[in-house]
């Protein structure tokens, strides 16, 4: 879908994206990064709107540098800020921008009705969209992209501002529409769990540089880890202390939960150890180890569970030096 060749953009006072090398295949696909990572600078690129300063991209097999015009006919694209006018209806507004995709007045107005059915636009469509809340307008920008039946769209911080319902509902609609409609999607977050579900596959970008590309299930199943959650003890005040010393002298790596995301219920209480490698096997005589030295030190064992690691932990251990 798109080829992205050491593409690099620098303004006079900061380089948004450095060599930058990175493939995107058919499926949803998130494009990860804090603020000020590049992402919209990328998005603009692979548009045709604002050129790179060295490197090559190509969109759909097309030049970015030289064929921008066609680029967007067949890509719909989904900005990042507030930007529709808000005297106008969602209908009118949607029926203007498929027309100016080349779609004649007749289907231009069915594809319109469509689309905002099926971002769940029904009524309000009809209103000024100067009145519509965060969510509906985050909508109709969707609809917008999708009304001339593109290949592929990209999406710019499509949950922008919604509350976490509002952030579930989008990336449900966003998945659907790879799965109901077989367009690709490239979707920017820099919140970095909250694509987990909805993409196939995740880039991570840094500075403008490429972190990591890869498919999501390799992303959060690469290592196993096990989270071990104890009681403290009148003799232990602080379980989870003398557990990480205990494991530490029978050779093992503990470490703390990873800050970032929701703390579970209980996670003071949880000491995570990296077990098993690629596969994610654990090695079972591991498994014992945690076991026997918990009930040495007489702490209350509450779970020992295994789970995969999650996106946001990539960044932490990358920041601890943990991962290359
Ligand atoms: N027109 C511009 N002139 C100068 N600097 C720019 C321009 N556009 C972007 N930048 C800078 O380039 C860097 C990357 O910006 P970009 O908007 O691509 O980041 P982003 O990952 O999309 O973040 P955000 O989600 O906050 O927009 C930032 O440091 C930004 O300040």
């Amino acid at each position: 879908m798109i080829a992205i060749e050491s593409l690099s953009k620098r303004f006079p006072r900061v380089t948004a994206l450095d060599r930058l090398t990175v493939g995107i295949e058919p499926g949803v696909t998130g494009l990860v990064g804090a603020n000020g990572a590049g992402k919209s600078t990328l998005i603009k690129i692979l548009l045709g709107l604002s050129p790179a300063t060295e490197g090559t991209a190509s969109v759909l097999g097309m030049d970015v540098a030289t064929q921008g015009g066609a680029i967007r006919e067949r890509v719909g694209y989904m900005p990042e800020h507030d930007c529709l006018p808000p005297d106008v209806s969602a209908t009118e507004f949607v029926v203007h921008m498929a027309r100016m995709s080349g779609l004649p007045a007749t289907a231009a107005r069915e594809r319109t009705a469509d689309t905002l059915r099926h971002v769940g636009l029904y009524e309000e469509r009809y209103r000024p969209m100067g009145g519509y809340s965060t969510g509906m307008k985050q909508r109709v920008k969707l609809a917008q992209a999708l009304v001339h039946d593109p290949r592929l769209v990209l999406l710019d911080e499509p949950t922008n501002g919604l509350d976490p319902v509002g952030r579930d509902e989008m990336l449900g609609l966003i998945r659907r529409v790879h799965t109901d409609f077989g367009i690709s999607v490239l979707v920017t977050s820099h919140l970095l769990g909250e694509l987990e579900r909805t993409s196939d596959h995740i880039v991570v970008i840094d500075g403008g540089r490429l972190l990591r590309s890869s498919s999501t299930a390799d992303f959060t199943q690469r290592t196993a880890v096990l989270a071990v959650e104890v009681t403290d003890t009148d003799e232990h005040p602080d379980g989870t202390a003398v557990l990480r010393a205990a494991l530490r002298q029978g050779g093992l790596d503990p470490h703390e939960p990873a800050s970032g995301g929701a703390p579970a219920p209980g996670a003071g209480h949880v000491v995570m150890l990296d077990i098993g490698g690629e596969s994610g096997d654990a090695d079972e005589s591991v498994l014992d180890t945690v076991r026997d030295t918990v009930a040495e030190l007489g702490l209350g064992l509450v779970r020992m569970e295994r789970r995969r690691h999650q996106i946001s932990e990539v960044f932490t251990e990358r920041s601890t030096g943990d991962v290359a």
